[in-house]
C-alpha cells in the first residue's frame, strides 16, 4: 500500500459504523460522541430505514460533531445526501453506485470507500478511484444479514494486490482482532464492538489499544 488517496491510513485505524439498533433509548449523537471521546478515528453514518428529512438532520448534526473532533465523516450509500451536506465522502458496496459514478458526483477531493470481497472487486474499485476498501465479513457478524464471509487468506491477498488502504470489517472484537495480524490491513471497522457496549467510550479506547497492538504500533 502506498498510493496517495483522500484519506490517510492512520485515519482508518478504528472506524466506527453507526447502527441505531443499539440505541436502547440513547441518542445516536451521544453514542457517536462517546466513540469519538474514546478515540474513534473515522465515522460512517449508516441508516437503512430513516426518512429523508430525519436522515438529513441527523447527518448535519453528526457532521458538525465529527468536524469538532477533526475526524472524517462519511455516509453509507447515500451519495446524494453526502453531496448535499458536503460530507467528507461516502461508503458504497458492490450493489450500490459504482465508484467512477460517485467520483463524478462528489469530485476529486472527497473520500470514496468501497466494499470488496474478492481480489477482482478490490482491483476494480482501486482502478475506479476508491480511496480505501472495506473487506469483510472477516468473522461471523450479527450486524449485517447479507454479509458473506471472507477468509484471512483472501483478505491478505487483497491487501497484497492494491495500493490503497484496506480495513477489515465484520464480527471484529477486542478479543479476536489479534487474528488479523499480518494481513496487511491498516485498521478495522466495527459496529457492535463499539456501539453494542455499555461503556462506549471505554470500549472504543480499549479496542483502539488492541488494534494498535495487533498492528505492532
Ligand atoms: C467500512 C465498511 N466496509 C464495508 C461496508 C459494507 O458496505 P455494503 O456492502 O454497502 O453493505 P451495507 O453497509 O450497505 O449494508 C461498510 N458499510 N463499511
Ligand atoms: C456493515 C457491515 N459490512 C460488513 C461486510 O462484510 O461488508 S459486515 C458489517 C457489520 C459490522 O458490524 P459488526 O462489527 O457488529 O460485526
Amino acid at each position: 500500500m502506498s498510493k496517495q488517496t483522500n484519506t490517510k491510513p492512520e485515519e482508518l485505524l478504528l472506524y466506527a459504523v453507526t447502527d441505531r439498533h443499539w440505541l436502547n433509548g440513547a441518542t445516536l449523537i451521544s453514542q457517536v460522541e462517546a466513540a469519538l471521546k474514546g478515540g474513534a478515528t473515522f465515522i460512517q453514518l449508516r441508516e437503512k430505514n430513516l426518512d429523508d428529512e430525519a436522515f438529513y438532520k441527523e447527518a448535519l448534526e453528526i457532521q458538525k460533531l465529527c468536524r469538532n473532533y477533526k475526524v472524517p465523516f462519511v455516509i453509507n450509500d447515500n451519495v446524494e445526501l453526502a453531496k448535499k451536506i458536503g460530507a467528507d465522502g461516502v461508503h458504497v458496496g458492490q450493489s450500490d453506485m459504482e465508484a467512477l459514478d460517485v467520483r463524478k458526483v462528489l469530485g476529486d477531493d472527497k473520500i470514496i470507500g468501497v466494499s470488496a470481497q474478492t481480489v477482482e472487486q478490490a482491483e476494480l474499485a482501486e482502478k475506479h478511484g476508491a480511496d480505501y476498501l472495506g473487506v469483510g465479513a472477516v468473522f461471523p457478524t450479527g450486524s449485517k444479514d447479507d454479509a458473506t464471509e471472507v477468509s484471512f487468506e483472501t483478505l491478505k491477498e487483497i491487501c497484497e494486490h492494491v495500493h490503497i488502504p484496506v480495513i477489515a470489517i465484520g464480527g471484529i472484537t477486542r478479543d479476536n482482532v489479534v487474528k488479523l495480524n499480518q494481513s496487511g490491513i491498516c485498521g478495522i471497522a466495527v459496529i457492535s464492538a463499539i456501539f453494542g457496549q455499555t461503556d462506549i467510550e471505554a470500549a472504543t479506547a480499549d479496542l483502539k489499544n488492541q488494534t494498535k497492538k495487533m498492528l505492532g504500533e
